[in-house]
């Protein structure tokens, strides 16, 4: 059993922490919390028996004491909680996005170099997803691609906060956050992932008071086709995405979560690609940890091709913040 270690408290760390204990590859064993009374709050609530799981509120206890940490704190956070994990030996799980700037990645890419043992891995949860891959087998049979529309817009509970006058994390340059990392960050993934590295960027936000995005619109350039994606935390959207080819396109119900995928060809008949997916979408990935940090060898170019898709990814949600002027704190402390 994997000795698993979480950071963060909030229902994401809830949830996957439902995902991993289904997969029967982890055992919890640590839950680390600024406060005691805090962490002690989570474990109680969590619906495992949790009588031999420690709460403690130090890195240094946290690490010495797992094989894995799964790390969901606020984004800015991310880079000095994964550093230190690696220096003591300890793979990484990572939430989205999982570092603030492609020096934090190059960074935290060097110092693996150094710990050759040791894995880390972003928890971009939906491309581990069945009808993810469907999506991306589907594509590449697509004649003279058109590139895509894909849209992830769902209104922040955190929003109304904000206009309360409250400054949420989520919200806020300080923790490395707003639209596009938080949200955008999920077509943005889907493009590269399907389309690989676009050729150049183009991000037009709608800033909120504090600087950080609340919605926007981003453009990637690609060789032969344009890929537009539409985010944000200021309302919902229902639209679904879509990737085109010259007749024929494939519609996604919501490019995040994946319910629905339907194939339409060039005459408009439709039928349906892949599966419904289970309800809780951290399963996947966690298994697919699960079987890198079981056996890193027989899998090592899967974890390869992930984390280079994890660094590309970095490098095109900064070169977007870049071409919208919205610069992170984090980026000064480089
Ligand atoms: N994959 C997915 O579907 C989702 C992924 N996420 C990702 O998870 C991460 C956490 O997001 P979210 O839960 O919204 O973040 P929050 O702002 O709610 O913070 C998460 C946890 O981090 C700790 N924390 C909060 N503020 C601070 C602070 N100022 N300093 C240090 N620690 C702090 C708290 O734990 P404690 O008080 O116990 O220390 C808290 O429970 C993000 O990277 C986000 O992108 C989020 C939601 C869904
Ligand atoms: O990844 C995410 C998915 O949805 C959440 C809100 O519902 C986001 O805040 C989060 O970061």
């Amino acid at each position: 059993m994997i000795r698993l270690g979480i950071i963060g408290t909030s229902w994401i760390t809830a949830m996957f922490i439902d995902a991993a204990m289904k997969t029967n590859a982890y055992d919890l064993t640590t839950v680390y919390s600024r406060s005691q009374a805090s962490g002690e709050k989570f474990l109680a609530s969590l619906d495992i028996d949790t009588d031999n799981v420690d709460v403690v509120t130090t890195l240094s206890d946290l690490y010495q004491s797992i094989d894995v940490v799964y790390i969901a704190s606020p984004n800015a956070l991310h880079f000095e909680q994964a550093k230190v994990a690696i220096q003591s030996g300890v793979h990484v799980i990572v939430e989205k996005p999982s570092f603030s700037n492609p020096t934090e990645f190059e960074k935290i890419e060097s110092l693996l170099a150094k710990h050759p043992d040791v894995r880390l891995f972003e928890a971009a949860r939906h491309v581990h997803q069945p009808n993810f891959k469907a999506i991306q087998e589907t594509v590449a049979k697509m004649a003279q691609l058109q590139g895509a529309t894909l849209v992830y817009q769902k209104y922040s509970s955190r929003y109304d906060a904000y206009l309360a006058g409250q400054e949420p994390n989520v919200l806020t340059r300080e923790f490395s956050a707003g639209a596009l990392y938080d949200l955008g960050v999920y077509p943005i993934y889907a493009a590269l992932a399907v389309y690989g590295t676009p050729n150049a960027v183009q991000y037009l936000p709608r800033l909120l008071r504090n600087g950080a995005d609340g919605s926007g619109v981003a453009n990637l350039f690609y060789d032969n086709f344009n890929v537009t994606v539409i985010f944000g935390k200021t309302s919902n959207s229902y639209l679904p995405s879509e990737f085109y080819g010259l007749k024929d396109t494939i519609s996604v119900s919501n490019i995040a979560e994946l319910e629905k995928v339907t194939y339409y060809d060039g005459e408009g008949n439709s039928n349906h690609l892949g599966d419904v997916p289970e309800e809780n979408p951290m399963i996947r990935e966690s298994q697919d940890f699960a079987n890198i940090i079981n056996d890193p060898t027989t899998n090592h170019a899967e974890y390869s091709q992930w984390f280079q898709l994890a660094k590309q990814v970095n490098q095109t949600l900064f070169d977007l913040r870049q071409s919208a002027g919205i610069e992170f704190p984090a980026d000064i402390k480089e």
